[in-house]
């Protein structure tokens, strides 16, 4: 029999944390596995940042535990197996004198990787701008490259962080194509989103944030769901 429990990539439990004496998680569960990509949805301040911080180890929960591949997160054992795509992805180094092609050699060279690249470009549609400075790409395109910067990491938990929120539609269709085809292949694809009618199409499901609390949202109340 398989063990269903080894697939348990992400697992939340009990989860509470206030900034100062203002509450922002309280009792918050949630699981992700191989294999699925969820929705994180939620009105501003519902706590979705917060949460990829306690996820990530930057923030330390009050109460309640967060469990990667089955390790606490706080023990930091699973840099390599993850992936992080920030809200503003790359935009703070924007002014930086550097191309893409050497923002990525540098990460390729890091990461020992080779020829890695390529496909991943024209998914993320930056092939052309490769000679670009980064202050010569719009915000969207900074986007791309932020996204870019996490996928060649190849990690087996991928977090994302809006990533929809400067591009445009048909890019933010192939992003989601892109993800589901991550989490296809055994990956796990944790997506914050404010719309989850873009997310629904490719999503597993879909878990509200709301006053600190986290319901399932069932797929038939997705189209209405959506922020
Ligand atoms: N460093 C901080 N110190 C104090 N309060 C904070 C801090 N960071 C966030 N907050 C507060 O915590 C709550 C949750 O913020 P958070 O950024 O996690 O929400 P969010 O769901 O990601 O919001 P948004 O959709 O606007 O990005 C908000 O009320 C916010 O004002």
């Amino acid at each position: 029999m398989p063990d269903v429990a080894s697939d348990v990539v992400l697992e939340v439990r009990g989860l509470s944390f206030s900034y100062e004496d203002v509450p922002v998680l309280c009792d918050l569960s949630l699981e992700a596995r191989a294999g699925q990509l969820v929705a994180l949805v939620g009105d501003n301040g519902a706590g979705k940042s917060t949460l990829m911080g306690l996820i990530l180890g930057s923030l330390r929960p009050q109460a309640g535990s967060i469990r990667l591949f089955g390790d606490d997160a706080s023990a930091h054992a699973h840099h390599a197996d993850i992936a992080y795509v920030a809200q503003d992805a790359v935009r703070s180094y924007r002014h930086f004198p550097t191309t893409v092609r050497e923002l990525l050699g540098v990460h390729l060279r890091h990461l020992k990787r080779r020829g890695a690249a390529d496909e991943l470009l024209d998914t993320v549609g930056l092939r052309e701008h490769l000679s670009k400075a980064l202050s010569q790409l719009s915000g969207g395109q900074l986007q791309r490259v932020g996204l870019l910067l996490a996928l060649v990491r190849d990690a087996r938990l991928i977090l994302l962080d809006e990533p929809t929120a400067a591009v445009d539609a048909r890019f933010t269709d192939e992003l989601y194509r892109l993800l589901r085809r991550l989490a296809d292949e055994g990956r796990t694809v944790v997506v914050i989103t404010h719309h989850l009618a873009e997310a629904a199409p490719f999503a597993d499901r879909a878990v509200r944030l709301r006053a600190g609390a986290c319901a399932e949202i069932p797929p038939a109340q997705w189209k209405e769901a959506a922020l």
